[in-house]
């Protein structure tokens, strides 16, 4: 396991659902500037986590660190203003809102300007509004939307309707970004593009990535530590390499093949 300082940690969490340990006793460590892989057979625990890191979920018992942090008990919103923002394995998106202002409203949860000067549209707030949109068609221009954003968002394809979540995700600035399958119905040259855009947000944004994904080739081609889970529980850390290798993760696939 890696010795840098956690960005993003859970401790010993255990998530319950009645009778059903979703998730046990989990130890994740995702250091600072990392594309992180959160993988496993379906129903083994992923978004679960997902909903824990980012407060949707309290665990039933153990940790969540974010910054060196317990972040247990604080509400989703709360989290996201500390930095830690997601997209949905469902996409979330306003569908009737252009695609320009589905991420422009994710600009405004960032907004520094408090209620009065809203109403009073100061001029700090209009600077505010103007570098918000200008911060919006960059991401737009990046994820290759610029040209559909006076578009509805539902009217987009699938594919860019998952572009655009990143991209809302994007426009709050956090320090983590947390993707939830983002290559999921994307063709083969699409994911792979993903894959490249991923390592360069990374780097264009000093972002630390924690990724789920199914498909293989993502993961492997843009994560540089991997954690493996299968019923709730670890079975492997390591390397894409190392995962490639490791018996437990192979039988864990191979036997649900
Ligand atoms: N809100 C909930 N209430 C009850 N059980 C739940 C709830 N959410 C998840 N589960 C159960 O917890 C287990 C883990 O589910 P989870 O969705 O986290 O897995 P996953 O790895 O994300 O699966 P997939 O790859 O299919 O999306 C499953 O058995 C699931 O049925």
């Amino acid at each position: 396991m890696s010795s840098a300082p956690a960005l993003l940690a859970t401790r010993s969490t255990t998530v319950r659902f009645g009778g059903l340990v979703a998730v046990k006793d989990l130890d994740l460590t995702v250091a600072p500037g990392q594309v992180f892989g959160l993988i496993g057979p379906n129903g083994a625990g992923k978004t679960t986590i997902f909903n824990v890191l980012t407060g949707v979920y309290r665990p039933t018992s153990g940790d969540v660190q974010f910054e060196g942090q317990s972040i247990v008990g604080l509400p989703p919103h709360a989290i996201a203003r500390r930095g830690l923002a997601r997209t949905f394995q469902n996409i979330r998106l306003f569908g009737e809102l252009s695609v320009l202002e589905n991420v422009m409203t994710a600009c405004h949860n960032q907004s520094r300007s408090g209620v009065l000067a809203t109403i009073l549209r100061t001029r700090r707030q209009q600077a505010e509004e103007r570098e918000q949109r200008e911060f919006a068609l960059e991401l737009l221009e990046r994820f290759g939307l610029a040209s559909q954003q006076h578009a509805p968002a539902k009217s987009l394809s699938y594919g860019n309707q998952r572009r655009l979540e990143i991209a809302r995700a994007l426009a709050t600035r956090p320090k983590a970004l947390l993707l939830d399958e983002p290559a999921a119905g994307m063709n083969p040259q699409e994911s792979l593009a993903l894959m490249r855009q991923i390592r360069q947000l990374r780097e264009d944004f000093k972002l630390t990535v924690v990724l789920v994904e199914h498909n293989m080739r993502v993961v492997m081609g843009a994560c540089e530590q991997i954690h493996v889970v299968e019923q709730g529980q670890t079975i492997a850390v390591g390397t894409p390499d190392e995962i490639k290798q490791d018996v437990r993760v192979i039988a864990a696939y191979l036997g649900r093949a």
